[in-house]
């Protein structure tokens, strides 16, 4: 159904070519995508474009200067530095390939599968990844030099072994943030695979910080190859960039330029790696469209006529369009929403999943996910455009002015504090309530939301009550500190219908009782006929229709709303109507 909402101010690219396209934007990220890739085409390209044999020995070429033959001059032992400088690339990049490769493969399989089913497989994983971590490096990588022989790959492959709890520890970690997410049980629920969800759902998340661990490892690779290598580890036979600095360290006083060619190589190489890394993050970190902006829609549609600075209107949106970047530019979800609400005033906002409703009642609240951003228009609350707020005012008007009371109950309270303090916290800060002072206030709101026995329900901890009761615990919390504006996001949807229809008394009851504005969204018309004076119905981010609720139960103007409205009606019969008891239309 969301799919509905498709505002999209161009075609969506696939979210690795937009990767790349971004880091190649950078200028770093391009510098050094460059670098990588021109040493990746010498070093396959190292026969064919390498113009001496690399192993070949002339005697009299020994530490000599440059000449036509040998570009670059001879080495110690009378071989073309470029040759062994080219081959260098090839041998150096191999056994950097051989660290990532195994590192990457085993680290990125156990954490896939530790993270994923926790329990004893996670718990052996961790305690081989302590134990490796524990292990000195080099002295295991000259042990096993002495046991494997002299090809510094064997020594890679085992320093990969070594890199593992790297790998591990950041896929363990990025599986478990995501594996309690709805969208992974949704996928178990509809019957997919543990592999597949792991493949296809899990590995998608994990990807982009495995790119930049990809790089800054195999930076570290190619050090520590040199490393071993300028210890006289490898193979003197192969050309290797460590190997050439080893050479050229000895003959130091007689051709100090034979250990510059290696020097570079290696320094730009391994920056060029960094800064790819760093590039990536940046570009992940950044998350916002770097292209260009968009336009302001020359004539966006007023849908709400009252003057936005009328005493009676606590709330007045105008104009508000919400965006998300996608690739270089925005995909706006919600666009040209205007609305005003009055002091005392239920606002319904309605219309079908993915048209923009939690959206605009987020852009209010100054609590739009990682990414989102209000591109056009304004929120006034009271008066003041709380989009131009810096961090900390939005902060104070949240809570205190402006509550909000949202979808899913159990995962708006911490498990691991009791009901009590979660409700006594914000009184503290906020009206600067004294313990005891707060105590009482949670007590008593707790027994005015309906709660039997609030002392019990104080107490507890949010997995000793029921749904119904967290709901009435958040409602009581939103209540807590006298807020002007009570922002209600699908409040019944997780509950079962006995419930909803408390929950609903409830919040008619405390609005009349403390005359609070209130927003309510919802997909529900029969919530709409019990509760709201008011209602705008969103289709595809944008407002259609706003009027009297029961005018637009009685006479709905847009074919959508009809559309919505015959959704309802043929099923079952809409809630009886309540006449609204503050000003409707406009
Ligand atoms: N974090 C996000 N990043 C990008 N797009 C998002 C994000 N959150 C929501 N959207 C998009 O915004 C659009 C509107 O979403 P919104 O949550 O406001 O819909 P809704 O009307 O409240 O639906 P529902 O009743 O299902 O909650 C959807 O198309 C959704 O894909």
């Amino acid at each position: 159904m969301s799919d509905l909402v498709n505002n999209d101010t161009g075609r969506r690219a696939p979210a690795r070519q937009t990767l790349i396209r971004a880091v190649l934007r950078n200028p770093l990220g391009a510098a050094a995508s460059f670098v990588i890739l021109c040493v990746v085409l010498i070093a396959i390209l190292a026969p064919l474009i390498a113009p001496q044999d690399p192993t070949a020995v002339q005697i009299f070429k020994v530490n000599a200067p440059w000449d036509a033959e040998f570009l670059l001059g001879g080495d110690g032992s009378g071989r073309d530095i470029l040759s062994r400088l080219i081959f260098g690339a090839r041998n150096t990049l191999l056994g950097a390939l051989i660290v990532v490769g195994v590192s990457s493969t085993l680290g990125v399989a156990a954490g896939l599968i530790g993270g994923y089913y926790a329990g004893r497989a996670d718990t052996v994983f961790s305690w081989v990844a302590d134990g490796l971590m524990a292990l000195p490096a080099i002295i295991v990588l000259l042990a096993f030099h002495q046991v494997l022989g002299s090809s510094i790959y064997y020594s890679m492959a085992v320093f990969g072994i070594l890199l593992t709890p790297g790998f591990f520890r950041l896929t363990r970690n990025l599986v478990a943030s995501v594996r309690n997410e709805l969208y992974i049980d949704a996928a178990r629920v509809s019957g997919l695979s543990d592999s597949r969800i792991i493949f296809r759902h899990v590995l998608k998340t994990v990807r982009p910080p495995l790119v930049i661990q990809v790089s800054i490892v195999a930076g570290i690779a190619i050090i520590i190859q040199a490393g071993l290598e300028f210890l006289g580890l490898g193979d003197s036979q192969v050309p290797t960039w460590g190997g050439m600095l080893q050479d050229g360290f000895a003959n130091l006083y007689v051709a100090p330029e034979a250990v510059w060619w290696p020097g570079l190589a290696i320094s730009l190489t391994v920056a060029s790696f960094v800064l790819l890394a760093n590039a990536v993050r940046d570009t992940l970190q950044q998350n916002q469209p770097t292209g260009r902006k968009l336009a302001v829609d020359p004539s966006p549609v007023s849908q709400d006529g009252d003057a936005a600075d009328s005493a009676d209107i606590i709330l007045s949106v105008r104009d508000l369009a919400v965006g998300y970047p996608d690739g270089d530019r925005w995909r706006e979800v919600v666009r040209d929403v205007s609305f005003n609400v009055r002091r005392g005033e239920i606002l319904g906002i309605v219309g079908e999943s993915g048209s923009g409703k939690s959206q605009t009642a987020f852009a209010i609240l100054g609590l739009l996910a990682s990414g989102g951003t209000v591109l056009r228009g304004s929120i006034r609350f009271e008066g003041r455009d709380v989009t131009k707020l810096d961090f900390a005012a939005r902060h104070a008007l949240r809570g205190s002015q402006i509550a909000y009371v949202p979808q899913e109950p159990m995962s708006n309270l911490d498990p691991s504090f009791k009901i009590g303090f979660q409700l006594m916290e914000p009184m503290r800060t906020v009206l600067g309530l004294s313990k005891a002072q707060a105590r009482a206030r949670a007590l008593e709101l707790l027994g005015h939301v309906g709660l039997p026995n609030p002392l019990r329900t104080f107490n507890a901890y949010p997995h000793q009550i029921s749904g119904g009761m967290a709901q009435r615990v958040l409602i009581a919390g939103a209540i807590s500190c006298n807020p002007k504006l009570l922002i209600a996001d699908e409040p019944t949807t997780a509950l079962d219908v006995t419930v909803q229809a408390e929950i609903l008394k409830l919040l008619r009851n405390l609005q009349s009782e403390l005359g609070m504005s209130v927003i309510m969204v919802t997909h529900n018309f029969g919530v709409v006929a019990d509760l709201c004076d008011r209602v705008a119905v969103m289709q595809q981010g944008r407002i259609v229709e706003i009027n009297a609720a029961g005018t637009l139960f009685a006479t709905p103007e847009q074919d959508y709303t009809k559309m919505l409205l015959s959704c309802v009606l043929e099923d079952s019969p809409v809630r009886a109507y309540v006449a609204p008891t503050a000003g409707g239309g406009n």
